[in-house]
């Protein structure tokens, strides 16, 4: 655990001691008459990687768009890197790698990536965060003519291309294949070696347990568990049943 944390790059310096990355409290969401986040507590600590897995529906993307300040809770408190989710300083700190990328059809991997890496006064090196996502061989290539896999290739890329100190990973293997999937995790296991604190919704155990220090299991808006993988998984055989006999909601709307 790091005990003592500077941050820099957003023009000050902050030296904390002992803070959580992140810290929500009650954190309280809804949509009309659904109750989509409920009273969700939890902090995650630096350097740390903290799973949330759970059926859909059950809340984990609501919950961190939230921690993104891309949506307003309805109450309860959230803080990141000791700041306000909406304080301008995040932007520099903070990665996002949402399920929807919004990118434009006609940009090219290459132009994607330099387009925001210009937007950070210290950018990640775009051309190694290319190559260690298998997109070299794409970086001409339109957004458009991407396969599903490289565009999550490409999401994670431009999440990291600021060199945040914090990463919120939304379904980070999603379409990937399973080479795919052993550069992300490898790149995932990397961040966290890095001292980068790492927010991942997963609904793959094997991700959770292979990455995650800890791991939050959401169920109808609710957190039902938060251990590590293997004490989730300790007296269910693993982790797929510990989530299966934790959770209630089926899989379908
Ligand atoms: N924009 C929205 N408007 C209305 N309801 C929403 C909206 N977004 C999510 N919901 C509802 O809120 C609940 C939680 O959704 P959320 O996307 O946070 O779940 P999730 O755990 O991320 O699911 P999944 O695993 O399917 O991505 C669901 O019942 C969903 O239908």
């Amino acid at each position: 655990m790091i005990a003592r944390w500077s941050i820099h790059r957003a023009g000050r310096v902050d030296i904390v001691e002992r803070m959580p990355a992140i810290e929500i409290e009650h954190l309280n969401k809804r949509y009309g008459a659904t109750e989509a986040v409920r009273d969700v507590s939890f902090a995650v600590e630096p350097a740390e990687i903290f799973g949330i897995l759970g059926p859909n529906g059950a809340g984990k993307t609501t919950t961190v768009e939230c921690v993104a300040a891309l949506r307003t809770p309805d109450s309860g408190s959230i803080r990141v890197l000791g700041r306000d989710p909406r304080d301008r300083a995040l932007r520099a700190l903070v990665g996002v790698q949402l399920q929807e990328s919004g990118l434009q059809d006609k940009l090219t991997v290459q132009e994607a990536l330099e387009l925001y890496a210009a937007c950070y006064r210290e950018p990640a090196d775009w051309r190694a965060l290319a190559a260690g996502l298998g997109l070299t061989d794409r970086l001409g290539t339109r957004y458009a003519k991407l396969s599903g896999g490289q565009k999550q290739r490409l999401s994670i890329a431009l999440a990291l291309i600021g060199d945040p100190r914090l990463v919120i990973l939304d379904e980070l293997s999603t379409g990937l294949d399973p080479r795919g999937r052993r550069d992300v995790w490898a790149l995932v296991a990397g961040l966290r070696e890095r001292g980068v604190t790492v927010l991942l919704v997963t609904h793959l155990t094997e991700e959770a347990a292979r990455l995650c220090d800890r791991v939050a299991v959401f169920d109808r808006g609710e957190i039902v568990a938060l251990d590590t993988p293997a004490a989730l998984a300790a007296g269910h055989g693993d982790l797929d049943s510990a989530v299966i006999s934790l959770t209630t909601t089926t899989g379908v709307e």
